[in-house]
């Protein structure tokens, strides 16, 4: 018998953070109005919210990287202001010298400053060579003078440049005498920290409405002859030297290294958790909507017991769980590479690129694709703002924009796969990660029956099988030729380079989970339950992309039939656990913020009750309006017939 619903939430702690009801209660943190808000009032309330919770991190002498922070971050992250501020820190921790961050980090985390990261221009987001923006040294002075030169260099898209951030890093074309020594970074005060007008030679404001990220004021920034001491050029591996000589360490990209951490953090907090607030209302919602009749006779059936709906939600929340996992797999691919990195050993940096870049373009793809599943789902109140789902979607299908548009990134992977399929193939030495790259077998997949579809074995050797053939047959032609493109041939090829790279990391996924799953340490019941996710995950990919599977003979028809029937049966077995395995994830409802998600499944009751609260219904002026509108046309109607 399978742990009851409580056992499986409790059990699957691991999942869960710790709960703070004080912050649930407290008044500044709530998100009640949060749909009847203009665009302004988002911002002044995430502005709230942000400087409420520096004050309570002071008071409580919580960290970022405690409990406290995660639980509310979680709880109303898209809410709060200032998130650029992190990346602006986060820059300098990494590129910055260490007088650079002993300076600058305690007036950042202090908040005496507001930061920014300022990269993407009018003209370029995408094509770090081609930023516009210049910073020329000026030996005589022993300073940097940055410019934007064009309307296509002004910096477009920098969030809290709008109205919030006094600093920000802003990445230019380095000039010293004459040379270009490509982008890097500098630290650059943009307003008054006496009355927060802007500096000297500085322009700055709002872009406008968005799709959602309203708690940000994304901004533009222009620079006319701006000056900065020599000492702001984050100098942790390239410097430029009093005499104007250039010093730098490693790999000119390693000035790319902010957004290779980002990546990878964003993708808990920006993208998991999304998904599984998306899982937790569609799903608790489909065991509450009732609609038409499985039985003739019988009462109406809960919409989650119709095979369609299991199949558009619980590969979802299978992914969702999958995910969880892989962000594990992904912290420790960054910890162990940082940590040779400041020994400034640079070896690792590009498997770190190459799959920090994979891995953010599969998961923001896969989990934006399942937020719109899950809102679709809902019928006509997964539309409804009330719903929490339209906002969950808006704003995590900027993931797959913004820290490197997905495409872009699986390019990146590819390059560095199709590398090492030809160095496997010449039997030289390659990443852990990417050996079974040298171990393409023909072969034929061995099993025999639909039960042996749910062994991890089996799917996960079909994974590789997969992932290899599509590498390898890229690898095969000469598309990089002593690290040099054949531009023409590349070209040609970049929609099935971005199919090899998500196949890789599709494969790593796929493995990671079944080897996360065989080391549950918890209840057997939840290493049974975890094991099914696992299995629907896996056959939902193969299901959902036969071709791939198909193509070389490798998995036959009548097998696909086989991995098929147990894909279906599967649904039915996870049905039961469904609800469990959205309470696991442990969000409150003041999180959720649904008036489909909340525990106790009232949906008609709430949807009724805050509709209410619209301000269109409090405006009956509103409609006396019309009702004058509809007199006037009544009297213009009746003159006219006349
Ligand atoms: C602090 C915690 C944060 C928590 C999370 C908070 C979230 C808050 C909410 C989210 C808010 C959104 C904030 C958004 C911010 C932004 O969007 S910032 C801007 C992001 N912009 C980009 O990502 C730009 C993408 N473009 C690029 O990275 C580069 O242009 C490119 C595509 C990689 C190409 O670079 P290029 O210089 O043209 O190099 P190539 O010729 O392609 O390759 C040359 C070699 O360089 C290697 N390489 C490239 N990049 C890197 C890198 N980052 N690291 C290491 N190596 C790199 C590449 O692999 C090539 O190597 P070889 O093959 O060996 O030649
Ligand atoms: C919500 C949000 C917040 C942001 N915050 C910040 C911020 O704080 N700081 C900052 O600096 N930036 C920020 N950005 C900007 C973001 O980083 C860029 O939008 C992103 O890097 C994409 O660049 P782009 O907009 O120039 O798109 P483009 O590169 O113009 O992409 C448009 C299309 O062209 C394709 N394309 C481009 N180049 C190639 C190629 N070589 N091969 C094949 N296809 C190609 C892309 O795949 C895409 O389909 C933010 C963006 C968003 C949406």
């Amino acid at each position: 018998a399978l742990p009851s619903r409580v056992t499986i939430s409790i059990q699957l702690t691991p999942l869960r953070p710790a709960r703070f009801p004080s912050i649930e209660r407290d008044p500044v943190f709530s998100r009640e109005n949060q749909y009847f808000q203009s665009q302004n009032e988002r911002y002044e309330a995430a502005v709230r919210k942000a400087v409420h919770l520096q004050k309570k991190m002071h008071e409580m002498g919580w960290t970022e990287s405690g409990p406290e922070f995660k639980y509310i971050y979680r709880a109303v992250s898209g809410d709060i202001a200032f998130l650029l501020h992190r990346i602006f820190i986060r820059s300098i921790s990494v590129l910055g010298s260490d007088k650079q961050i002993a300076k600058w980090i305690p007036l950042a985390t202090q908040h005496k400053l507001i930061g920014s990261y300022a990269q993407t221009e009018l003209g370029h987001g995408t094509y770090l060579q081609g930023l516009e923006t210049t910073a020329v040294f000026d030996i005589t002075t022993q300073e940097f003078i940055l410019n934007t030169p064009k309307v296509s260099a002004m910096k477009w898209w920098p969030g809290d440049m709008g109205r919030s951030a006094t600093h920000t890093v802003v990445f230019a074309q380095l000039y010293i005498n004459g040379k270009c020594y490509g982008v890097h970074p500098f630290i650059v005060q943009i307003r008054s920290l006496r009355d927060h007008s802007l500096c000297p030679g500085i322009t700055a404001g709002d872009i406008g409405p968005k799709m959602n990220f309203e708690n940000v004021d994304n901004g533009y920034l222009m620079l006319q002859n701006v000056r900065v001491p020599r000492e702001n050029m984050l100098n942790k591996f390239c410097e430029v030297q009093p005499d104007g000589t250039y010093v730098r360490q490693g790999s000119q990209k390693i000035n790319y290294f902010t957004m290779t951490t980002v990546r990878i953090s964003l993708i808990s907090d920006e993208v998991i958790i999304p998904l599984m607030k998306a899982c937790t209302i569609a799903i608790r919602y489909s065991v509450v909507r009732r609609q038409s009749k499985l039985k003739p006779g019988k009462q109406e059936a809960k919409i989650l017991d119709y095979q369609t709906q299991q199949e558009k939600l619980l590969p979802q929340l299978a992914t969702a769980y999958a995910f969880h996992f892989i962000n594990d797999y992904l912290q420790e691919l960054f910890n162990r590479v940082y940590r040779e990195i400041r020994k400034k050993n640079f070896n690792t940096l590009p498997e770190l690129h190459a799959f920090s870049s994979g891995f953010k373009a599969m998961v923001t793809q896969y989990s934006t694709s399942a937020v719109q599943i899950c809102l679709q789902a809902c019928g006509g109140h997964g539309y409804s703002s009330l719903s929490g789902l339209p906002s969950l979607y808006t704003r995590i299908i900027a993931s797959c924009i913004y820290e490197g548009e997905n495409t872009i990134l699986l390019l990146q992977t590819a390059r560095f796969l199709i590398k090492c399929s030809r160095a496997a193939s010449a039997g030289q030495p390659v990443p852990p990660s990417v050996t079974y790259l040298a171990a393409v077998k023909p072969g034929k997949c061995p099993a025999k029956n639909k039960l042996e579809f749910l062994s991890p074995d089996i799917y996960t050797e079909a994974y590789q099988h997969m992932a290899a053939r599509s590498v390898q047959r890229m690898g095969n032609g000469d598309l990089i030729q002593s690290g040099v493109k054949k531009h023409d041939a590349w070209n040609q090829c970049t929609v099935q380079l971005a199919q090899a790279a998500k196949a890789h990391c599709h494969y790593i996924t796929v493995k990671n989970f079944a080897e996360t799953v065989e080391k549950l340490k918890t209840e057997a019941g939840i290493q049974k339950i975890m094991k099914h996710l696992c299995d629907l995950f896996a056959l939902h990919g193969i299901f959902s992309n036969a071709g791939v599977f198909l193509h070389d003979g490798y998995v036959s028809g009548a097998q696909m039939d086989m991995i098929t029937a147990s894909y279906l049966d599967l649904l039915a077995v996870i049905r039961k656990d469904a609800v469990p395995l959205v309470d696991a994830f442990d969000f409150t409802d003041k999180s959720l913020n649904s008036a489909l998600g909340s525990y106790d499944g009232q949906v008609y009751q709430r949807l009724y009750e805050w509709a209410q609260k619209s301000p269109t219904n409090k405006q009956v002026r509103m409609l006396d309006y019309i009702r004058a509108t509809l007199c006037i046309s009544q009297s213009t109607r009746c003159l006219l017939f006349f």
